[in-house]
């Protein structure tokens, strides 16, 4: 008799789910047990890193991906991460071994009571089966959830002796299933759309995350030709939707009320394609948007439109949006925007390096399609106006900010792009959250290279005890850490460096080396 297990794995394999992220206890081994040979388990240390090296890996794939976590208390560990990837809409199914299911409403041991809620906010949808027989189908309505518009986490709970049971034969039939998700524009909404920037005396156009998630990222350059305007990144970008070192690029918008409001004055037709409106950070409040400015806001979250302070929405997909106004939007006869400026190239006052120096010397060495993946939360400026990301998939920070993504995601992001060169760019403070995906990269020879920026403190928190008018809090430094020798003890080749010259070297030996490479470069949080 074909049992419950039988089918579930039938299913995943139907439905392209056979990398396993994963940190086991009793509760899963039944589910694990006699893997299929076709299928990978790749095992994290904690919880976080799992679930944020299975985020770096759906993201840079697009792949819907597997996570298989401990009960309550490694879904607990997890939820850190998850609140970067419900911003991020990463498509990741999260499931977690239950109890013997006779035994969970007496509570004992590694039971996950009320399983269901457990997760909630941070998944778009949740559940444990009522049943064995409907493990299956859950399993199935969970993988098309995380995938459907707007993609989102999951979270599914299985008690461990349902994977024994009998699948009724009917649920063989999921595996002939799919799901089309559709829908666009109509003509008429394009049209008024067109209109709107045909007829704006200085539009601009913003982008979202959601632009590079969809690929569209050639077609936003097309639209932003053709009506030679400028381009913004929405603020907290989470990805890289425009190229950096394009005409039109103007940076990314800043994160307060009012200071973006300032960023767009001048502009009467304000166009956010792919992003929220808007993910403000530091509360600086003031007017949303400058004097007589209209925003058109166009997203594929009907989360995200429902819940915009301002301005007139579309939910719509986002690519085939871009494609079709880049196609039929008038050339604009707006006198072409100026070539950027050329990089400063800046210098540090040693020992140790600015970030903007620092930043320079990676642009100067990487290869030109690397993928980044940013947490060194304080240097964001220094990155964004040293770095020249020119292609799709570039570039990635935690979507929530929620620190212990970085290093894991660099991880799993290079198991899923081996063809591209992954730099993780982590913080002193941010490494500690993740720092165990150090041993999985080194378990598994993932040629990922993390550079730590090592300046001793919480330097964005520093940042906001100004802003805030704080003072000095406790709890702000973080002096001491010897990363080379963590990192040696997780099984990663690890470099400290504190000179220009010794950084270039120690970088290039960990772009052309096979296996995964720490460097510590000691940075400055302020100039010296
Ligand atoms: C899981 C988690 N814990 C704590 C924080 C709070 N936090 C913390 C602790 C920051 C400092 C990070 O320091 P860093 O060394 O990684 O980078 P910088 O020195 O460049 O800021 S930024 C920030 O929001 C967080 N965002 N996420
Ligand atoms: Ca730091």
């Amino acid at each position: 008799m074909t049992t419950v297990r039988d089918v579930t794995y039938d299913l995943l394999r139907a439905r392209g789910l056979t990398t396993i992220f994963g940190n086991p206890g009793s509760n899963e081994l039944p589910f694990l047990s006699g893997l299929p040979t076709d299928f990978r388990y790749i095992l994290g240390l904690h919880e976080g890193a799992v679930l944020s090296m299975a985020d770096g890996y759906s993201l840079v794939t697009g792949d819907t991906t597997l996570i298989n976590l401990h009960a309550a208390s490694g879904s607990g560990n997890a939820m850190g991460a998850l609140t970067n990837s419900v911003y991020s809409h990463s498509p990741l199914v999260v499931t977690a071994g239950q109890q013997v299911r006779s035994t969970i409403g007496q509570e004992v041991m590694l039971s996950n009571v009320d399983a269901g809620s457990l997760m909630k906010p941070l998944v778009k949808w949740s559940s444990e089966p009522t049943c064995a027989e409907d493990v299956p189908r859950t399993m199935s309505q969970a993988i098309t959830m995380a995938a459907l518009p707007a993609k989102g986490p999951v979270y599914v709970s299985i008690p461990y002796d349902d994977w024994a049971a009998d699948a009724p034969t009917e649920t063989a039939r999921l595996l002939e299933r799919d799901v089309h998700s559709a829908a666009a524009l109509s003509g008429e909404q394009i049209s008024s759309l067109v209109g709107l920037l045909e007829s704006a005396a200085n539009p601009v156009l913003v982008l979202g995350p959601a632009v590079d998630a969809d690929h569209a990222n050639d077609d936003a350059v097309r639209l932003a030709e053709k009506l030679r305007v400028p381009v913004w990144i929405a603020p907290s970008p989470c990805r890289c939707p425009f190229p950096t070192r394009h005409p039109s690029f103007r940076g990314v918008l800043p994160a307060g009320v009012r200071d973006l409001s300032s960023a767009l004055s001048g502009h009467d037709l304000i166009l956010v394609v792919g992003a929220p409106v808007f993910r403000y950070h530091q509360h600086l409040p003031g007017r949303y948007l400058p004097e007589g400015a209209r925003l058109i806001q166009v997203t594929d979250d009907p989360g995200e439109a429902a819940r915009a302070p301002i301005g007139e929405a579309f939910v719509a997909p986002i690519g085939n949006t871009l494609a079709v106004l880049a196609s039929i939007v008038e050339p604009s006869d707006r006198l072409p925007l100026p070539q950027l400026a050329d990089f400063k190239e800046p210098e540090s006052a040693g020992p140790g390096l600015d970030p903007e120096h620092l930043f320079a010397l990676v642009r100067a060495a990487a290869p030109d399609d690397a993928i980044y993946v940013n947490e060194s939360t304080s240097t964001a400026d220094a990155f964004w106006s040293q770095m020249a990301l020119a292609h799709q998939g570039s570039y990635y920070f935690p979507a929530s900010g929620g620190l212990g993504f970085g290093l894991p995601a660099a991880v799993g992001a290079q198991l899923g792009c081996p063809q591209r060169q992954v730099i993780g760019l982590i913080g002193d403070g941010s490494a500690n959250y993740g720092i165990t995906a150090l041993w999985t990269a080194a378990r598994y020879r993932i040629p990922v290279v993390i550079i730590i920026l090592k300046n001793g403190t919480y330097g964005a928190l520093r940042g906001f005890s100004k802003i805030l008018n704080t003072g000095d809090t406790p709890g702000l430094d973080v002096p001491g850490i010897d990363f080379v020798n963590i990192a040696q003890g997780y099984g990663v080749r690890g470099t400290a460096v504190a000179s220009a010259a010794d950084f270039v070297t120690a970088f290039k030996s960990a772009l052309a080396a096979e296996v995964p490479t720490l460097i510590e470069v000691h940075t400055h949080f302020e100039k010296p």
